[in-house]
Formats: structure tokens, C-alpha cells, sequence
């Protein structure tokens, strides 16, 4: 086997190489057969369920917990010199392909094509599932429930490309339960087709909330160029394409699909700046060791209704990850909570939390409990 400092040639260490590719894609296509095996053993228990008369009938082969045990296993096992991560993104496309062999996923997407919500669709369950682009987040949600596709992807979290209220909004009245999350760090670029030159730019378009999020850098090397905000980069880096004269704003999937230039790079003003998606299906998680958990809570609106909800948490320990707060639409004057803590809706002190708030509340509607981001 080749090791750094050793003295073979060239062509040595290639013909480890090749030896070493062999013997992974062997690996690969044995584990690919396992997978089809746990595919049939699956297909077999629903269909054992079926025959006793129990009402399951659909097959589900994702098991979204297993997989995000999978991931971290190797990040937490891996030795270098490759990053735990970009391991795991290696794994992540097996997996992706391997259960694809059965029928890839169809997950819907607030698109259009190019923005990153698609890249964060991709993020989470790799290449081999199929994607579908869909106009607004309420006809994510009803791909979903209407069964055209099995998960959709949704912003929920500083966006670029759609309003957090609304996702919540649409959980009011949805039966979905989530069954993932997918962090995403946002990178812009300035782009244009090969065919446009820095002089020949008269306008630069992306979504409202990417020219936010690039104010400073344009102000610093564009400062007399319009702006125009439109209905989301993956547009932008289409006009960029097709209209003389327009760059557009917008992330590496848009510059890829599009096949335009980087005139510059990694423009925005903050860096770490992250968006946050949510998958959502139709079927419940079981507990993968690292879990959240989203609910929907509605208290009147009297003094300490708040606390009294969120007293619990302190009294169990239990750290919350996000809360927000809607108007009701139903009752004036009542509010609505969306928060989201570590663990799982099946642990015990998590169970008698809620139990606790159930009695507290005027509603309660457990969103679902999913593995946290691995990736
Ligand atoms: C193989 C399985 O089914 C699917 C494929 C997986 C994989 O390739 O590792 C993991 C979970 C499931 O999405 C399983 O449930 O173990």
C-alpha cells in the first residue's frame, strides 16, 4: 500500500491506486446488494402485515434515522487525512444510490431549479433522488400529502428564497410530520453569461434577500448599478443568461445549471451565513440517539401564558433549539408558538413534557421528532 514518504514511482502508486479503486467498488456493489436484501426483508413484513390484516400498506424503504446514524458513525470513526464531512458526503451519495436501486425518491422542492433549496434537497438525500421543483411552499406541502412525492423540502430559517412564517403557517393546517432537518451555508457569487463583460453590466438581479445579504460589497464595487429584486436567484441567473446587460446573484447550483461565470466570489457581507430546511413526510421517525423535536403550541393570551409553557423545558433540563410566535388565525388576541427542543417525542421526560403542555394549552400539535443535521 502506497504511504506518504515512501519511494515508489509514479506509476506504482497509480497501480495501487487502481487496485484500490477496485477493491471499493466491489465493496460498494456488495453493499449495494445488502441494501436490496433489507429492501425485499421490508417488502416481505408488509406484505406478512398485509396478509394479517393490519391496515399498513405502504412500503417504506427511507429510514431517515438510519441514515443520519450511518453518517455519524463515520464522521465520528474517520481517521483523516479527508475531512469526516466530505467522508460522509461520499457516503451520503451510496447510500442515495443504493436506495435508489428500489425507486428513487420523489422529493418536492421550492424552486425554481438552481436555488438552494434545491441544493439543500440534494444536501440531504444525494443525487440519485428526483427532484421536483414546485412554485410555492403550499404546493410543496401538497405534493407531499397527496402522495406525488414522498418528501418535500421547505426554508424555515433566514432564507433566501422564502418566508419562515409561511412554512409555519402551512404546518398550522398540515398532517405532515417533519422527518428531517438540512443546514445549509449560503455562498454568493456575482454572475455572468461568458458573453458579458464587467463594462457591459447595466443590472445585477437576485432575490430580495440576497441583495441584502450582499448590500455592503455592492455598495463597495457597484455602487451605481440598479438592483432589481426577482422572484429567486435560480430566476436571476436565467435573465443573467438571456438578458444583455443583467449579472445576477446567486449560489453555485444556479452558476452550474445556467453555465455562467463567477465574476467574483463568496460576496456576501457575513460570512457564516446559514440557511435552515426542513424535510417533511408523511410517516413518523423512530428516535436515532440525536433528535429534535418541533411542536405547535396555542396559549391565551394572559399574563405569564408564555412561561407557563416554557417552564417545563427549565424544570426537565431539556434545551430549546428555536421558538416563534404566530397570531392565531382562528381566535383574536390568541397566539401560536412554534418551538422546537433536543430529543424525541418517544423519550420519557420528552413524552411528560408534553403531556404537561397538553393540559396547559388551548392546542398542542406535535410537528414530529427527526435526527438533527449530520452534514
Ligand atoms: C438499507 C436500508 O434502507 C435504506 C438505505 C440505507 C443505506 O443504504 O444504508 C439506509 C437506510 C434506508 O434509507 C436500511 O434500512 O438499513
Amino acid at each position: 500500500m502506497a504511504e506518504s514518504g515512501d519511494n515508489r514511482s509514479l506509476e506504482q502508486v497509480r497501480a495501487d491506486i487502481d487496485a484500490i479503486d477496485r477493491e471499493i467498488q466491489q465493496l460498494i456493489s456488495r453493499r449495494a446488494r445488502c441494501a436490496q436484501r433489507v429492501a425485499d426483508i421490508k417488502l416481505a413484513e408488509v406484505q406478512a402485515a398485509r396478509e394479517a390484516g393490519e391496515a399498513e400498506t405502504e412500503v417504506v424503504y427511507y429510514r431517515p434515522e438510519r441514515e443520519a446514524q450511518v453518517l455519524k458513525r463515520i464522521i465520528d470513526r474517520n481517521e483523516g487525512p479527508l475531512e469526516g464531512e466530505t467522508v460522509a458526503h461520499i457516503f451520503r451519495e451510496i447510500m442515495s444510490s443504493c436506495l435508489a436501486l428500489e425507486k428513487p425518491l420523489q422529493v418536492a422542492f421550492l424552486g425554481p431549479e438552481g436555488t438552494f433549496t434545491q441544493a439543500a434537497a440534494i444536501k440531504h438525500f444525494g443525487h440519485a433522488a428526483l427532484c421536483v421543483p414546485q412554485g410555492t411552499i403550499d404546493s410543496v406541502f401538497a405534493q407531499v400529502e397527496s402522495g406525488e412525492c414522498n418528501y418535500g423540502v421547505v426554508p424555515v430559517e433566514n432564507s433566501t428564497e422564502g418566508m419562515v412564517s409561511h412554512t409555519l403557517d402551512n404546518f398550522m393546517d398540515s398532517g405532515l410530520k417533519i422527518s428531517g432537518e438540512v443546514e445549509l451555508a449560503i455562498a454568493h457569487h456575482l454572475l455572468v453569461a461568458s458573453h458579458t463583460g464587467k463594462d457591459d453590466i447595466t443590472r445585477i438581479c437576485a432575490h430580495q434577500q440576497a441583495l441584502a445579504q450582499c448590500r455592503n460589497w455592492l455598495d463597495g464595487h457597484w455602487p451605481h448599478v440598479e438592483r432589481e429584486a426577482v422572484s429567486s436567484n435560480g430566476e436571476a441567473a436565467r435573465m443573467a443568461l438571456e438578458i444583455p446587460g443583467v449579472a445576477a446573484i446567486a449560489g453555485d447550483m444556479a452558476a452550474d445549471l445556467y453555465g455562467l461565470e463567477k465574476l467574483a466570489e463568496n460576496i456576501e457581507d457575513y460570512a457564516d451565513n446559514t440557511t435552515r430546511f426542513l424535510v417533511i413526510g408523511r410517516e413518523e421517525v423512530p428516535p436515532s440517539g440525536r433528535d429534535k423535536t418541533s411542536i405547535i403550541v396555542s396559549s391565551r393570551n394572559k399574563p405569564g401564558a408564555l412561561f407557563t409553557l416554557l417552564d417545563p423545558f427549565r424544570k426537565a433540563g431539556v434545551s430549546l433549539t428555536r421558538i416563534d410566535t404566530r397570531p392565531s388565525r382562528t381566535e383574536k388576541w390568541a397566539y401560536v408558538f412554534f418551538i422546537e427542543f433536543e430529543g424525541h417525542l418517544q423519550d420519557e421526560n420528552i413524552a411528560a413534557i408534553v403531556a404537561e403542555l397538553e393540559e396547559q394549552s388551548i392546542l398542542l400539535k406535535p410537528l414530529g421528532s427527526y435526527p438533527r443535521a449530520v452534514l
